[in-house]
């Protein structure tokens, strides 16, 4: 190919690129029939015509495009995940119901709404819904949807169906009736959780990640129904990832307001550890069922520290003084917004006075008592980071 030809080309790519950015879908139409592998070219600025399209909002077009037979930009590899990524981040609610319709042809669609609780004893799985038994909820106004993300695999596996790219997890948030909605599945024994504490620390790690974020992601959206910063109404962006004020006058719509965003709490849990190394401190809200103990936790306050939080904490609820504080290891505690950070404290004060209003007992707890507490950690519902704080200080002979 000699370079005039390759100009020749690179410059058809363009004018097809520019026409699928303005949304004149009479001549993205004549370019397709002209040659269609265009429609899979990136110009100069790295952007495939889908994803201009869908940024401008030029619907009539995107929908063109995907259904096109060259079209080609749903094979999950790991290039066109992240293209997928891009321009589901970078549209709206509207693209994403085109982009489900036509994807389900190729890839298998999974939409998380319930649990499934009675595979055996003890063991939560995520109930899955397939997009055709949902898509009805996407035309409906109050309809939540939220893109979570294409699962990584690395060896992707072929299905009873033949597909073989992995799925792609999708949240939505809606008032249909729960019971009702359940019976849509595929799935035997779906329920929505009655005691999401507990059920929650069921799920595997992956599944448990899926619903964190499913959980905070919705929890946020019906919390900030309207602009925080004026009151207006706001409009869902970002694939489900950020709220925007529709007063264009607002102060939310100039430089950098986190009032957009979905929340992250940051919380300290600690272990507070005896100045003996033999105890630890471990408390009871009035809320927890009888008997049961755990760390002591709080929210981080604006302008502390994690080190300043773990001492006002533990001073206003157990009266002990902390010394030296280890960061040790976090996780997201979706209840509905908090990143729990997990931290082992040396007390150098013992006495214990607890705030009633926030506890209701504390104790120092000997080592083997610790463990025993652990061994039963399928009945209680602990959190990952406290099992580590307890394993830490078990170990730490
Ligand atoms: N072992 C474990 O796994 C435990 C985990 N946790 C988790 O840690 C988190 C925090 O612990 P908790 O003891 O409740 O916290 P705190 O000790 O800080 O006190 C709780 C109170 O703080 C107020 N509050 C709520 N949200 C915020 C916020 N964003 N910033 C500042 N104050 C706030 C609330 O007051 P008001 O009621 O007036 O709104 C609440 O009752 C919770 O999400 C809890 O689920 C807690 C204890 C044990
Ligand atoms: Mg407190
Ligand atoms: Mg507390
Ligand atoms: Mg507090
Ligand atoms: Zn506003």
């Amino acid at each position: 190919m000699t370079s005039l030809q390759m100009s020749a080309k690179e410059e058809m790519v363009e004018k097809f690129l520019d026409a699928a950015a303005r949304g004149d879908v009479v001549l993205v139409t004549a370019h397709l029939a002209q040659l269609p592998s265009v429609i899979n070219q990136t110009g100069y600025s790295g952007w495939t015509a889908l994803m201009l399209a869908a940024r401008n909002g030029h619907y009539d077009v995107v929908e063109k495009l995907l259904s096109h037979r060259y079209m080609q930009f749903l094979m999950i590899t790991t290039v066109s995940a992240s293209c997928l990524m891009t321009l589901l981040y970078k549209t709206a609610l509207q693209v994403l119901n085109i982009l489900l319709k036509h994807w389900v042809k190729v890839a298998k669609v999974e939409c998380n709404l319930g649990l499934n609780q009675k595979l055996k004893a003890g063991e939560t799985k995520l109930c899955r819904f397939r997009y055709d038994a949902v898509k009805d909820l996407f035309q409906k106004p109050a309809t939540v949807l939220i893109f979570l993300g294409v699962e990584k695999r690395k060896n992707p596996s072929s299905s009873s169906d033949g597909v073989r790219e992995p799925p792609a997890w999708f949240a939505i948030g809606t008032d249909e009736d729960t019971v009702e909605l359940l019976k849509r599945s595929r799935e035997k024994n779906c329920c929505f959780p009655k005691s999401p504490h507990r059920d929650l620390l069921k799920l595997n790690e992956e599944e448990a990640g899926v619903m964190a974020q499913a959980r905070s992601v919705l929890a946020w959206h019906s919390r900030y129904s309207f602009c925080p910063t004026c009151g207006s109404s706001t409009s869902l962006e970002e694939a489900g990832y950020k709220r925007k004020c529709l007063n264009s006058e607002c102060r939310s719509q100039q430089g950098v307001h986190n009032t957009c965003y979905p929340r992250v709490d940051p919380v300290v849990i600690m272990l507070v550890i005896h100045p003996d190394g033999n105890q630890c401190l471990l408390g009871r809200k009035k809320m927890f069922p009888a008997g049961f103990f755990s760390c002591l936790a709080g929210f981080v306050e604006p302008g502390e520290s994690l080190e300043e939080a773990v001492r006002r904490e533990v001073e206003e609820e157990s009266g002990v003084k902390v010394g030296p504080v280890h960061y040790v290891s976090c996780q997201p505690w979706p209840m509905p917004s908090s990143l729990m950070m997990g931290c082992l404290a040396v007390a150098v004060s013992t006495d214990i006075r607890v705030d009633e209003s926030e506890i209701e007992e504390a104790h120092w707890f000997p080592r083997h008592l610790s463990s025993l507490t652990l061994g039963k950690k399928n009945f209680y519902p602990f959190s990952q980071t406290t099992n580590q704080l307890i394993i830490r200080h078990i170990n730490q002979q």
